[in-house]
């Protein structure tokens, strides 16, 4: 497995050994022994799954404390591009972000630290995304920044994706203090 540390710190990204044969491929989509090596260290206590049609884009969200989650993202089908935002007030790259493409045949995995905000955008139709969560869903400690604001400089590749309702209207970086 190939590890890559990106430039904000502790964001890392993982490319597993991919193992092809007659029968189709194998790898190991996660290894708790593996990626603590990494630095890679939290109790995964959910499992999520969305499909998504070309153009949806979901984001960005985080969970604020005590329920804040760090998730291991990845794409089972299809390919994404996903965003995260570091949101964490004491560090040097506060409001700077990471962009990741995230696809089937790489089958990479983004580690997204406690303290950041994620978006991902679908980039082909019935793109399956799967992500482990170190925290559970908890609807009252539900937060989120705004996709398209102009402070963060995010380049989704496309003017209007396929955004929901309650994403379209959450707050920009300007009107919002960071819980992290
Ligand atoms: C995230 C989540 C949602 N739900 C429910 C609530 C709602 O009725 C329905 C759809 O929820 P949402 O619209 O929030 O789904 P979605 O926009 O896909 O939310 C996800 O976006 C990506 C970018 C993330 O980073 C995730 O953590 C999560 O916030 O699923 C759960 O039951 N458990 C969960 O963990």
């Amino acid at each position: 497995m190939e590890i890559k540390q990106h430039a904000l710190a502790g964001v890392v990204e993982f490319l597993p050994r991919i193992f092809g044969d007659a029968r189709g491929i194998f790898f190991e989509s996660f290894s708790a022994r593996l990626y603590e090596q990494a630095g890679v260290h939290h109790d995964w206590v959910q499992d999520n799954q969305s499909s998504s049609a070309r153009g949806v884009l979901r984001g960005l969200h985080f969970q604020r404390p005590p329920y804040a989650q760090a998730k291991l993202v990845r794409v089972a089908q299809g390919r994404a591009l996903d965003i995260i935002v570091d949101l964490r007030r004491d560090s040097a790259t506060y409001g700077q972000h990471v962009t990741v493409e995230l696809d089937a045949e790489r089958c990479n995995v983004l580690y997204v630290p406690i303290g950041f905000a994620h978006g991902f955008m679908a980039l082909e139709d019935n793109t399956l995304f799967l992500y482990k969560c170190s925290e559970y869903y908890q609807p009252s400690a539900e937060g989120g920044l705004r996709w398209n604001d102009p402070a963060l400089g995010l380049n989704w590749g496309v003017d209007s994706p396929n955004v929901s309702d309650k994403d379209q209207v959450l707050p920009l970086l300007a009107e919002f203090e960071s819980p992290f």
